[in-house]
Order: structure tokens, then C-alpha cells, then sequence
């Protein structure tokens, strides 16, 4: 015997479901909300790509809900494996104290070494220290500097949080992973995927031998441009770096504000033109040409 309709006002065999209608033998024994609310039933979807896809989206979305408010940040990146009495402990350390003095948030990958003493110097000059960690097989959580802070499940979404609220990066002696976020930046920057920031890598004689080898290499053989050795500093001194990364800073704030004079003059333009040539008139009288 059929069962009842579910829908009073519907007649059985009969099934809409927004714009689609089903009917017959199409009709689903159950609702969307009953099988949504089902417990029951085989779990292996949670393994799926389409799935996959609904947890990234929820990290992008859980990320920028975080950081959207930060303000100006700059990511330190560095060894996991720096001990607290490396000098390189101690210049992430400063580091963090000196962005946090310059009005700076400062951003890391949130677990121990580099990451860890970058966010101790922010944390204890009463800024914004902020962890980005990373689920690993080995997890070690976050470093206990982290003031604001959030574990990702892919590494993908967790870099694009690194580029998308930094103004700069600090990239001090590391491994693999720290050679992947830095060449991530210059990449992005290289190909005009970011507007360009200031990188500085802190080390003169950890970062010296790659450098040589960019320029004596990589340049050589064509493979990079000569514009593309500028996109970087290497030096050894904090205060150095802080006032390479202000300075570019400043530069960008200046190329941004005339952007947005040039596109204000763009759209007056477009209503006056007579405006446009009186003003082109001007400057061509008045640098002589
Ligand atoms: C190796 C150990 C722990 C790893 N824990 C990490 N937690 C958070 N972020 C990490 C971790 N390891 C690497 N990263 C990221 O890569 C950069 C450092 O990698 P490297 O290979 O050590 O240079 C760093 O900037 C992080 O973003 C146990 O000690």
C-alpha cells in the first residue's frame, strides 16, 4: 500500500522540489530535511572532493572572518626548528617587538622556532600576534605566543591568508617550508598576481649562497629578470629591515593615492572633457614642451 503523502495539498506520485517536479517513479520516498537530519546511513561522503570543497571554502571563509580587521601586518617566516638560544630566536623575537613599535600586526605560521619567538616579541609589546597553524601528522598546535589564531586543514588556503593581510615579509634562515612561502611571494609578486611588497631576508651569510646563485645562475641562464633580483633585500641589521619595509610602506600608500587621484580625474573627465584639455594644455605649457 503507498504511503500518505507528505504534502497534503500535493496528490501522491506528484513531487516538486524548487523548479524541478518529479512524478511517478521518480518520486522520492523521503524529504531533503529528513535525510539531512537522518544520522543513519553510509558516512563515506565525508571523504569526497565535493566535500573537500565545502571545508576550503569554510577555512577561506573562517580566515578572512578573522583577519578582514587586522590592519597593516607583516608575516615572519622561519625555521620551525630554532632553538630559544639561536641569535635567530632572539632577532625573530626582536623582530616581533620592533613591527608591533612600528604599528604593525604581526603574522606567522603559529608553531615553534621562528614562528614562536616572532610571536613572543609582538605578543610582549602589547601587539597583535597572530598564528596561522598548520593540522600536521605531528601536531604540535600553536606556540603560546599566538594571541589570535586559527589551525588550517590545507596549506593553500592557509598561504593565501599569509599574502592577502601582509604588507611585507620578514623571511628569516629555514627549510623547505619557509623556501616555499618566500618563492610563493616573490612569485606572486613576479607575475602581478599581488601588488608589489617589501621582502627582506634576514641573514646575510644563511640567504648569501641562494642569492649568488639567483643572480649568477638564474639571471644568467635568462631565466629570471634583472627587475626580478629588486624585488628583495638581504641584510642582517632589524632596524634595517623595518625601515626598508616602512619606506615601501610609504612608497605604496603614495602609488596608491595617486591611482586613486588618476581614476577620480578619469571619471570628472568623462562629464568634461573641455576640462581634460584645458588641464593637458596646462602641462604641456607649463613643463615647456
Ligand atoms: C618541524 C616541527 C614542527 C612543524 N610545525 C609547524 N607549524 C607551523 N608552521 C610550520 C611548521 N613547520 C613548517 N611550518 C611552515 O613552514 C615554515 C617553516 O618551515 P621550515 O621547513 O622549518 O623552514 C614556517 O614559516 C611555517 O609557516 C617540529 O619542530
Amino acid at each position: 500500500m503507498a504511503e500518505p503523502s507528505i504534502h497534503p495539498d500535493r496528490p501522491l506520485g506528484h513531487q516538486q522540489r524548487g523548479p524541478v517536479v518529479m512524478r511517478r517513479n521518480q518520486v522520492q520516498q523521503s524529504t531533503s530535511e529528513q535525510r539531512l537530519l537522518d544520522s543513519r546511513g553510509p558516512t563515506d561522503w565525508v571523504h569526497t572532493d565535493p566535500w573537500r570543497v565545502l571545508r576550503i571554502q569554510s577555512e577561506f571563509i573562517e580566515g578572512f572572518g578573522m583577519l578582514a580587521e587586522l590592519g597593516a601586518a607583516i608575516s615572519v617566516f622561519g625555521s620551525a626548528r630554532t632553538k630559544p638560544n639561536d641569535p635567530m630566536y632572539a632577532a625573530a623575537e626582536e623582530f616581533g617587538r620592533k613591527l608591533v613599535g612600528a604599528g604593525y600586526a604581526v603574522i606567522t605560521g603559529g608553531g615553534p622556532g621562528v614562528m614562536e619567538a616572532a610571536n613572543k616579541g609582538a605578543s610582549e609589546a602589547g601587539g597583535v600576534s597572530v598564528g596561522l597553524g598548520i593540522e600536521l601528522p605531528f601536531e604540535n598546535g600553536l606556540n603560546e605566543w599566538v594571541d589570535v589564531g586559527m589551525n588550517f586543514r590545507y596549506f593553500f588556503t592557509r598561504k593565501t591568508m599569509f599574502v592577502k593581510y601582509a604588507q611585507g615579509f620578514v623571511v628569516m634562515p629555514g627549510g623547505f617550508g619557509t623556501l616555499d612561502e618566500l618563492f610563493e611571494a616573490l612569485t606572486l609578486a613576479q607575475t602581478r598576481k599581488v601588488t608589489s611588497f617589501p621582502v627582506v631576508l634576514f641573514g646575510t651569510s644563511y640567504w648569501g649562497g641562494l642569492a649568488d646563485w639567483l643572480r649568477d645562475t638564474m639571471l644568467v641562464d635568462g631565466k629570471i629578470s634583472a627587475a626580478d633580483l629588486e624585488m628583495f633585500t638581504i641584510t642582517d641589521d632589524v632596524d634595517e629591515a623595518i625601515s626598508y619595509i616602512i619606506k615601501a610602506g610609504e612608497g605604496a600608500d603614495a602609488a596608491a593615492e595617486e591611482a586613486a587621484a588618476a581614476a577620480a580625474r578619469d571619471v570628472a573627465d568623462a562629464d568634461n572633457p573641455e576640462a581634460r584639455e584645458r588641464r593637458e594644455a596646462h602641462r604641456l605649457g607649463s613643463d615647456g614642451s
